[in-house]
């Protein structure tokens, strides 16, 4: 076995859910290795003329389903272990939102702030030369991650269409709308978590007036959930993005935060010219602190392993919403289900993004595009019925919500297992 401590943490996942699924030894061995996992070195011109080489990756870890499907992370970690345990993640999250897909992802080891947006494009091109006979329509179909975006998902997929000579939108979703986009995928994580997080607070009797929030994480995903929940009632009080954040026990002004940081690239403009911003008696406090919050609601939405043996036992929110992938490390969740707190699990949470990359792939293929109320309202439909299935599975064995999502994926990609 290769040396890959975060594929082995992330696999981990499966054993508990074992006991309940209705699925052969054989089934799971498979799932503990990726299919196939690509690396590739990239060279880039730079604007100063000189030539950078960059890591390139993609996995295609799981294929029973369909095609592998997973999106694209530009980020300074990156690495092979990473991406393969993200596209462990993608083919639980796929066979738990029962889309026709396997699990995929990919990724460059790169700090993409640092470079110009044409080294930008010049990256995301050669990549998707280096991958092309990876990927496809019926293959492999990449989509945004973080620090990825329409404007890179329209150049790969321009890039692939000239590599084939044929334009081809179905080879990666998230694209902008006018190269054949779907309505409603920017938003579509977000809009996603904030229907579970709706549904399953209200188990609880616990309604968005007497509710705070935490949000980690003020990205794509992070600041559009956060604007969700505040127009709803939710008091969000604090969030922060890789610089750190702000808190105000009142509750944050957030459409006029995301205004501020977008126009300025970081919240830390927020805090420092805060008088443009209508928020009052506000503390600068650290990711770290973040965490630690006395909130009802905890919601990360950033990287993964930030909640850790380490710092579990100092969370005091009751409920996590794990909208970022693998942000709680399984030594921290015996923690966090000792001290009762309920953890809802990212292949459930976040899973609103590529249900509606899903959408886009039909649309792409149907040539026939959907209007944003017809998408957004069958993303809810799905959203809804996955949530309460994986509800039921959780009282009925008496498990917790992760583990209820485990077995319920597990049992669909165990049957088309065997049906193969
Ligand atoms: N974009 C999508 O459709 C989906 C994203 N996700 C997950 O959601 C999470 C966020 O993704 P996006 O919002 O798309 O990314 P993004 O690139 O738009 O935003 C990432 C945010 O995280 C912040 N950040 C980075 N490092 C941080 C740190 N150490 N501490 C605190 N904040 C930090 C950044 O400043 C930024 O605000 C990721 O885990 C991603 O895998 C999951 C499903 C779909
Ligand atoms: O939209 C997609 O295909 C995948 C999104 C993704 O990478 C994720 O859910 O983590």
């Amino acid at each position: 076995m290769p040396d890959s401590p975060l594929l082995t943490e992330a696999s981990s996942r499966l054993e508990p859910a074992l006991k309940y699924a209705e699925v052969s030894e054989e089934i799971i061995t498979e799932l503990q290795f990726p299919k196939s996992s690509l690396s590739v070195s990239i060279p880039v011109r730079l604007d100063d003329g000189s030539l950078k080489m960059f890591q390139g990756y993609r996995v295609r870890y799981n294929d029973n389903r369909g095609p592998t499907k997973g999106g694209i992370r530009y980020h300074p970690q990156v690495s092979l272990d990473e991406v393969e345990s993200l596209a462990f993640w993608m083919t639980f999250k796929c066979a738990l939102m029962n889309l026709p897909y396997g699990g995929g992802k990919g990724g460059i080891t790169v700090n993409a702030r640092s470079l110009s947006k044409g080294e930008l494009e010049r990256l995301s091109r050669g990549y998707i030369s280096a991958i092309a006979d990876f990927i496809g329509p019926d293959k492999d179909i990449p989509a945004p991650d973080m620090y990825t975006n329409a404007t890179i998902m329209g150049w790969m997929m321009d890039q692939y269409s000239t590599i084939k000579r044929q334009i081809t939108p179905g080879v990666v979703t998230g694209k902008p709308i006018s190269m054949g986009g779907s309505q409603g995928r920017e938003t579509a994580t977000s809009v996603g978590a904030f229907e579970v997080i709706n549904t399953l607070l209200a188990k609880f009797e616990q309604t968005p007036q007497k509710t705070t929030v935490a949000i980690q994480g003020f990205g794509n995903v992070g600041a559009t959930l956060a604007q969700l929940l505040s127009q709803v009632g939710y008091r969000v009080v604090a969030v922060s993005d890789s610089q750190g954040g702000i808190y105000a026990s009142k509750g944050l002004d957030i459409p006029s935060i995301r205004r501020y940081k977008f126009a300025n690239q970081g919240l830390q403009a927020v805090y420092c010219e805060n008088s443009v911003c209508n928020i009052v008696e506000h503390e600068v406090i650290s990711n770290a602190d973040l965490l630690k919050l006395d909130v009802d609601v905890l919601i990360p939405a950033a990287l993964e392993n930030q909640i850790t043996r380490e710092n579990a036992n100092q969370i005091q929110a009751k409920y996590i919403f794990e909208v970022a992938n693998g942000p709680t490390t399984s030594e921290a969740d015996a923690i966090l289900e000792e001290n009762e707190c309920y953890v809802f699990p990212d292949i459930l949470v976040n899973a609103g993004g590529v249900t509606v990359s899903y959408f886009e792939w039909v649309q792409n293929r149907s040539g026939y595009y959907w209007t944003a109320e017809k998408v957004n309202q069958r993303l809810k439909e799905r959203m809804n019925i996955e949530t309460e299935q994986t509800w039921s599975i959780a009282q009925e064995f008496s498990v917790s919500m992760r583990n209820a999502c485990y077995i319920h994926a597990l049992n669909r990609l165990g049957e088309t297992r065997t049906s193969r």
